[in-house]
Order: structure tokens, then C-alpha cells, then sequence
């Protein structure tokens, strides 16, 4: 037995007539969800299912263990920016997944390679602050000390230039990462936008030539620029910490054609991997911290209590956050409240006998799980649309809270289980360091007095503020 939901030329309907994106489901799932269900499937051109209840997504997604570890196949141009399926996140599940996924967490993301990185991240919020200082002259408005400043452009730049280097050992100039930036973006538009090629690919292609060729010359692009970045990459020296792509050189996967032997990785899988990684660690995490400054402006006590716990601890001067639970607290519940993904990537069902729920769950499914809506559920969270980070504090209901999920699931912002984000460290670092900083070297308030920060979202590759935060900054002393 199927689990419930609408006929499918219902729902196509309704899409249609909501002139959604195909990724805007959140406001449809909702309704469906309330009528029919925590477990609800459509049968589409496959059958796609969506988990809204925390004890669901437990058992499918950690008891079950490799049940739901599979990823559906990808259409394409998906499909030609993975070099076929071949990065960590759309890779079957397999041997070939276990690797580049272990290469990448226990050699890239490890804490003790992270913490080499402590001096990236510093010149990274130097150039930050640095740059909100000098926005002014580029625009801003207000005068001397105080400015209307928009966060999110010189936040991302310097995230994304933090991560090329843990992934190329390289620092670049303005104009290549302006570059490698565009063609990031291109790769993720491949995810986002309504993939045509899906359906009768070789008509498709033919049909929308110009839009396929487009796709195949960023490709080509993207791997004429990272190619050599990647055979340029030392795996360590005195001054720069092994990176991302040395690893990946150095890795060897089984050769499927060649009878058990093993061989490196083409140079297609290097660039989808090293390609992943700056998406990967960019988009989520500068979403994050967008809406936790968001918060923080909406809440100037919190923000205040923030200051006063990082101005106690030189510790930030060396990149860490440790002794700083309140900072803590406030970037898990950012996570909880704005889950800079409202769905886990979709899982993929590998067996005949799987269900959720007591319902059937066919092999070929693609199975979705609500991350937002488990984060927001009021029978677990008191007033759980409001930011309130002491929750996560001594003797608060989030105190303690398993961010794995492995134990239980109360909040799952990096997906649980075998696919679970393996970055899911780095990122919580991250936001919790450029939080740190943002909030000790400026003073954040609302752009005009008396204003609150609209927190309406919109879908981008994660769900980002509809609105990107503009806010008005001044020094701190
Ligand atoms: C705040 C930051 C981040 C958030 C909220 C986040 C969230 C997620 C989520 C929800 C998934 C899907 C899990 C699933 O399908 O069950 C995922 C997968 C993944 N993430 Fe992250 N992520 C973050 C940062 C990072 C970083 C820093 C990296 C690497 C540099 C990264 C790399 C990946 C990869 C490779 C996967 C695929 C794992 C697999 O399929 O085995 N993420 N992430």
C-alpha cells in the first residue's frame, strides 16, 4: 500500500495554476500534509514520497540504515555537472560513494585539518569587516562611522574565497574568483531550474539546442580553470595546509572495468568533487549566517549577550570558538528556525521491501524529508517560530540536542544517517566564527529606526531572506 496524496493531474494543476518553481513545494506539501498525512506520495514521472515527522524520519533514515541511503539517478544537465553522478552527494550508494565521501571527511573536514585553517578564517573576516567598513564609499549611505549596509555580497565573497582556498591551497585574485563564482552559480542553476532534459533528452537536446550548448561550454569552462588549480595544488607546505583537491590526487577507486584493480579519479570527477565542495560550503553556511544577523538585529538584546560573551574570549583571535556556549546556542538555533535547506537532498530506495510508515515504499522512489517543518514542530519546540537560543541552553528543551540525529531526531538541518552532511562541523564552525566577528567589530541595528527586518524566504538553491538583510553598522570599541 502506497502512502496517500492527491492524483497527480490534481497536483500538477495546482502547481501550475500557483505558478510554482519546481522546487517551491513548502506552502503545497504543508496542505497536502495536513490532509492526507506525515507520509504522502505522488506518483509523478516517479513516485516521489515526503516525511514530515521526526520519528519517521528516524527510523527510515538512521534504523533503516542503508534502506534509503541510495540517490535517485539524475537527469541532465544534473547529470553533466557531476561528471555523471560522480560527486559525493548524488554518487549510488556504494563503494565509490564510501570513498570520496571518506576522503572528504576524514581528510578535508577532520578537525585537526580544520583547525590549520584557523588563520584562513581570520583573514577572511578581516577582509569582511574591512569591506562592510568600506562599503560606504561604495554606495552605503549614512555618514562617518554609521551606514546602511546589504550583507549578503561581501559575505559570500568572503566565504567563497575561504573555501577555494581550503579547496585549491590557492589564493586568488577578485577577478578569477569573480569568475569561478559565475560558474558556480551556472552549476547549481543545472539543480534549481525545471530540468527539460529529463524528458526524451534526445528530442529535448535538439529542441532546445542553444540552452544545452550553453550548459556543455560552462562545463568545459569550469574545467579548463579548475583543472589546472588541481594539478597546481602542493599537498602541504610550511605556509598553506594540505587542501581539498591534494587529496583528491592522491585518492584511488576501484576500476570497474579493469577486474578489482584500483585507479585515480578522472580529471571530470576532480572538478565535479572540488565543484561540489564550493557549493557545498558556501551557499548553506552564508544563509545561515544571514539569517542569524537578521535575528540578531530583530533582537538587540541578543545580540548584546553575544558581545559580551566573544569580548571575553581572546580565543577568537586564533579562528576558535570554544568556552562560548551562548554563541553556540544562537547558531543552533539558527539552524533549527532557518535551515538553510527545507529538504534533505532526495533519497534514493534501493530494496524491494521498504516501507515508512507501514507503507510501501517502491524501489525507484525518490523519498524527501521536511527539515524545516521537524524543526519547527510545536509539540517539541515551545513557541517554536520564535528565535530563542536560550532553548539550547542549561535546562532548556534543545539543551544537550544530538545535531546527528543518531539517538533521536528533534531537529535534522544536516539530514541523519548514512548520507548525512559530512560537513556538518564546518559549517556549525563557520557560522559560529563569522557570527563571532561580525558581532564583536560592528554594532548591527535596523536600517531605519524603528524598523523590524521582514523575515519572509524565498527558494533559491537553499532558502534564503527574500529580502537579503540590509542593516545599519557601526563600530564597536
Ligand atoms: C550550515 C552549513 C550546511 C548545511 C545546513 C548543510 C546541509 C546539508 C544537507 C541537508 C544535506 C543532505 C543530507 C541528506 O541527503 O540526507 C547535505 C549533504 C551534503 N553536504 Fe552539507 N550542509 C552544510 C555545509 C556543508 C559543507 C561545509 C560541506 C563541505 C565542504 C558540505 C558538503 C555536503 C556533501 C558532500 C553532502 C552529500 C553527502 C552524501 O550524499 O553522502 N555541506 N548537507
Amino acid at each position: 500500500k502506497l502512502p496517500p496524496g492527491p492524483p497527480a493531474v490534481l497536483f500538477l494543476a495546482k502547481f501550475l495554476a500557483l505558478r510554482r518553481s519546481i522546487f517551491d513545494l513548502g506552502p503545497l506539501l504543508r496542505d497536502m500534509h495536513a490532509r492526507y498525512g506525515p507520509v504522502i506520495s505522488l506518483r509523478l514521472a516517479r513516485t516521489l514520497v515526503f516525511v514530515a515527522d521526526r520519528r519517521l524520519a528516524h527510523r527510515a533514515l538512521v534504523q533503516g540504515g542503508a534502506t534509503f541511503a541510495d540517490r535517485p539517478p539524475l537527469a541532465d544537465p544534473a547529470s553533466l555537472f557531476t561528471a555523471g553522478g560522480r560527486d559525493v552527494s548524488s554518487s549510488p550508494y556504494g563503494a565509490y560513494w564510501r570513498l570520496v565521501r571518506r576522503n572528504l571527511a576524514g581528510e578535508a573536514l577532520q578537525p585537526a585539518r580544520v583547525a590549520l585553517f584557523a588563520p584562513a578564517r581570520r583573514w577572511a573576516c578581516d577582509g569582511l569587516v574591512a569591506g562592510l567598513h568600506g562599503a560606504h564609499a561604495a554606495g552605503g549611505d549614512g555618514d562617518g562611522n554609521d551606514k546602511v549596509i546589504t550583507l549578503r555580497p561581501l559575505l559570500r565573497r568572503a566565504m567563497f574565497e575561504l573555501l577555494v582556498y581550503m579547496c585549491f591551497g590557492a589564493r586568488l585574485g577578485q577577478e578569477a574568483l569573480d569568475e569561478i563564482e559565475g560558474l558556480q552559480h551556472r552549476a547549481l542553476l543545472s539543480v534549481t531550474t525545471f530540468p527539460v532534459f529529463a524528458f526524451f533528452p534526445a528530442v529535448t537536446k535538439r529542441l532546445f539546442r542553444r540552452l544545452w550548448e550553453d550548459n556543455v561550454a560552462v562545463r568545459r569552462r569550469q574545467e579548463e580553470v579548475f583543472i589546472p588549480l588541481i594539478y597546481a595544488a602542493r599537498s602541504s607546505d610550511d605556509d598553506t595546509p594540505p587542501c581539498y583537491a591534494a587529496s583528491l590526487r592522491a585518492l584511488r577507486v576501484p576500476d570497474q572495468e579493469e577486474g578489482g584493480g584500483e585507479r585515480p579519479l578522472t580529471d571530470g570527477e576532480m572538478v565535479s568533487l572540488c565543484s561540489e565542495f564550493l557549493n557545498g560550503g558556501t551557499d548553506t553556511t552564508v544563509t545561515l549566517v544571514e539569517w542569524i544577523m537578521a535575528e540578531l538585529v530583530n533582537h538587540p538584546d541578543i545580540q548584546a549577550k553575544v558581545r559580551e560573551e566573544v569580548n571575553a574570549k581572546p580565543e577568537l583571535n586564533d579562528g576558535g570558538t570554544q568556552g562560548m556556549p551562548y554563541l553556540k546556542a544562537v547558531v543552533l538555533e539558527g539552524l533549527r528556525l532557518h535551515p538553510p535547506g527545507h529538504f534533505v537532498l532526495p533519497h534514493g530506495v534501493q530494496s524491494d521491501a521498504a516501507e515508512i510508515g507501514g507503507y510501501a515504499i517502491p524501489k525507484g522512489a525518490e523519498v524527501n524529508f521536511l527539515v524545516a517543518e521537524i524543526g519547527r514542530d510545536e509539540t517539541v519546540w515551545t513557541a517554536a517560530r520564535e528565535f530563542r537560543p536560550d532553548r539550547f541552553m542549561a535546562g532548556g528543551e534543545g539543551c544537550g540536542v544530538d545535531i546527528t540525529g543518531s539517538r533521536e531526531i528533534k531537529m535534522m538541518p544536516f539530514g541523519a544517517g548514512r548520507r548525512m552532511c559530512p560537513g556538518y562541523a564546518l559549517g556549525t564552525h563557520h557560522a559560529e566564527y563569522f557570527v563571532a566577528r561580525l558581532v564583536r567589530d560592528l554594532e548591527w541595528r535596523p536600517a531605519a529606526d524603528g524598523e523590524v527586518v521582514d523575515m519572509a524566504e524565498a527558494l533559491d538553491f537553499t532558502t534564503v531572506m527574500k529580502h537579503p538583510l540590509r542593516a545599519r553598522i557601526s563600530a564597536t570599541n
